[in-house]
């Protein structure tokens, strides 16, 4: 797929300037970012930017500060631009592999809307994930993103990132927004949904990755049935486990 087919290229950006330019609501009222697209991150505890995901409309994307804008790099509204910087491991579950908040000794708990990574990968459009689901039936890996007008699919099986461990969990403690930065692709940002502890599996719900509501209603479809073999056992262990990994037919 090419860059640019589904985003408008034509954002443009703040006008921010200056170290205290953080185009947050409360230091940006000004800024041209928050005023059109709404700023969801607030200062944690920690002293690092928090999404208010209670804040956040289900199906609106997050629209970040990008290249377009002027504003500083440790601007609040690009939280999601600078890389993984929590200690995140990869351990062995009984789900194959699995990502880990680290258990190290100076790790400790993360609060609820902490950005941990990007879903990064490989962008295919529906007939070219349908291309690879046929020919590496046995696991998925595909993210699939429902934007207004397509769908699209991160694909991390050959190029992508720390996102790839994340295993499914019908009661997870991450979810998945869409985020633009600025104009070109959307990206899938994974957040913490709940205080984390060190040493807990970091997981998302393939079935709703954002926790959307009416999304979850769709999926509790995919409860397998005995007329349905070809589903894949779920192995997250919570009690509310719906007994299958969710599986969208209309992919
Ligand atoms: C994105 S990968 C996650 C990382 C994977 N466990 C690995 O070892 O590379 C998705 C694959 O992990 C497995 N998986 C993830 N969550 C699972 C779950 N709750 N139950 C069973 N298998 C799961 C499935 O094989 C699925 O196709």
């Amino acid at each position: 797929m090419s860059e640019g087919s589904e985003e408008s290229d034509t954002v443009e950006g703040c006008s921010c300037t200056g170290v205290s330019s953080l185009c947050t609501v409360t230091d940006g009222d000004n800024c041209e970012c928050v005023e059109s697209f709404g700023n969801f991150y607030t200062l944690g505890p920690s002293g690092h930017p928090i999404l208010n995901l209670d804040a956040v409309p289900y199906r609106l994307p997050l629209v970040e500060c990008g290249a377009h804008c002027s504003c500083s790099v440790k601007c609040f509204n690009r939280t999601t631009q600078r890389g993984v910087n929590l200690p995140v491991e990869i351990r062995q579950t009984k789900a194959g592999l699995g990502a880990f908040l680290s258990a190290s000794a100076d790790a400790v708990p993360i609060e609820a809307g902490t950005f941990i990574a990007l879903y990064a990968g490989e962008y295919l459009s529906t007939s070219e994930a349908r291309s690879r689901w046929q020919l590496e039936s046995k696991d998925n890996y595909t993210l699939s993103l429902r934007l207004a007008n397509a769908i699209i699919h991160i694909d991390p099986r050959y190029k992508g990132n720390v996102g790839r461990f994340f295993n499914h969990s019908c009661d997870p403690n991450c979810v998945i927004l869409i985020v633009y930065w600025g104009g070109g692709w959307p990206r899938a940002a994974i957040f913490s949904k709940s205080i984390i502890q060190p040493s807990e599996e970091l997981t998302f719900d393939y079935g709703n990755a954002s926790g959307d509501q009416d999304a979850q209603d769709r999926v509790e479809g995919c409860v397998a049935e005995d007329d349905r073999p070809t589903l894949t056992k779920c192995l997250c262990g919570s009690v509310r486990c719906r007994g299958y990994m969710p599986f969208d037919s209309s992919l």
